[in-house]
């Protein structure tokens, strides 16, 4: 049995990067960017006029001879001198020998030529060559997690697709005789199945979409050979059940013999006790306990970071927090806590129903609040450690 912080630190060590796929901007949201981007031209290319009005050479004078128009979408025609002025809309190109822009409301026409009723700063309503970003420039580093604006922006510097890390495709296998789909009729001795749908929420959360569900009952045989044939299409497995020691958990046996090479069993917590940590190659391997709430802890604690850590992220695990325990916590299990806390404004709540079938207490909390095992007793006011599941 292994202690929480060394069970963290060999996934991280065991987990590699994925792949790098060069792909077009509009499948690329919610990706992690593979490369440093930087600027192939100015932005804006050329000065705008970020107003629509009039263009001059700004002096003492009001009044300015209307000389052409500069329209966007087109080179500006012609050069002003002092006095003079040009047409323009927003976008379009200024002048060059243009120093201001003067917007239309405050200006009045007469023929071909306006008068200013309020002179704006020299060089107002001017977008700058480069403004945004200058030829060359690095606009988006390597680690980026793309977004609406970050898609946006790169085709605004004319880029149409970059080199991302692929998204790690999962499976969720549930094992358990005794599960029973929701939706149909409950028999005696039968549960619903919850850990599938739950996971498969979760790794949604994380983006990640290419998930296969399969269900197998507790026989060696079934078991093995659903591992056999997730390990064919899929790069991390979740195994939910049958990783404890009972006659019917055949969940490592069937590891085994599908050469899945152990990293880790058992680790000193509570809940999550007979988490499991493997790899074929590049494939990994987590079965998780099959009580429910001891499942979704480890998938935060565990398996979040594992497949941030693949698809590139460079924060891989959840926030932790500092806050001062609402009470005193004795911890007499000798074993790592997680404790299902609802979390805010500087304060938290240890929550009712801790124990590891319990899913009543999570789904009211945002955090879990972390006691080590060398911890044998928390003081009311002393300052803990929570792991903030708002991500
Ligand atoms: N003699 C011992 N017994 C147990 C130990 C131990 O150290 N010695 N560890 C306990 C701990 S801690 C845990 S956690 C569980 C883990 O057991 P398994 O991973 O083998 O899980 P199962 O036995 O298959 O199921 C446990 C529990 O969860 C329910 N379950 C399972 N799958 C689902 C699902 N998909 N949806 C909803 N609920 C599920 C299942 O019905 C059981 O109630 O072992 C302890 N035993
Ligand atoms: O690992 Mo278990 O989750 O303590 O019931």
């Amino acid at each position: 049995m292994i202690e929480v912080k060394d069970a963290i630190k060999l996934i991280e060590e065991n987990v590699s990067v994925s792949d790098i796929k060069k792909t077009e901007l509009n499948r690329c949201l919610n990706y992690v960017l593979a490369d440093d981007i930087k600027s192939p031209i100015h932005l804006p290319p050329f000065r705008q006029s970020a107003m629509d009005g009039y263009a001059i050479k700004i002096s003492d004078s009001k009044v300015y001879k209307v000389v052409g128009e500069s329209k966007t979408g087109h080179p500006a025609p012609i050069q002003i001198n002092e006095d003079e002025a040009v047409r323009i809309f927003t976008g379009a190109q200024v002048p060059d020998t243009a120093d201001t822009v003067v917007i239309q409301e405050h200006v009045e026409v007469n023929d071909n030529k306006i008068t200013i009723h309020k002179l704006p700063e020299k060089k107002a309503n001017i977008r700058k060559v480069g403004e945004q970003i200058k030829k060359n420039e690095v606009a988006l580093l390597k680690g980026h997690v793309i977004n609406e604006a970050s898609i946006g922006f790169l085709a605004g510097m004319g880029i149409d697709g970059v080199k991302i890390y692929k998204k790690p495709r999962v499976c969720i296998i549930t094992t358990g005789d005794e599960l029973i789909e929701p939706g149909k009729k409950l028999k005696p001795g039968k549960i619903y199945e919850s850990n599938s749908i739950m996971l498969k929420v979760a790794l949604k959360r994380l983006k990640i979409t290419k998930v296969g569900i399969f269900k197998v009952k507790d026989t060696l045989e079934k078991t093995k050979d659903v591992i056999k044939k997730c390990l064919k299409k899929y790069d991390v497995l979740l195994i939910s059940g049958g990783i404890s020691v009972g006659d019917y958990d055949y969940v490592k046996e069937a590891m085994e013999v599908n050469n899945i090479h152990e990293i880790f069993y058992k680790v000193n917590q509570k809940p999550g006790k007979p988490l499991y940590f493997g790899k074929k190659k590049n494939q990994v391997v987590f079965a998780l306990p099959g009580n429910p709430a001891s499942s979704l802890t480890c998938f935060y604690i565990y398996v979040l970071p594992a497949l941030r850590k693949m698809m590139g992220y460079s924060n891989i695990h959840l926030t932790k927090k500092k806050v001062k325990a609402p009470e005193e916590i004795p911890n007499n299990t000798g074993k790592s806590l997680f404790l299902k806390a609802s979390a805010g404004n500087n304060k938290i709540k240890i929550l009712e129903g801790q124990s590891s079938s319990i899913l009543k207490s999570f789904a009211h909390s945002n955090a879990l609040l972390y006691i080590s095992s060398e911890n044998k007793i928390v003081r009311k006011g002393e300052i803990v450690e929570y792991f903030d599941l708002n991500f």
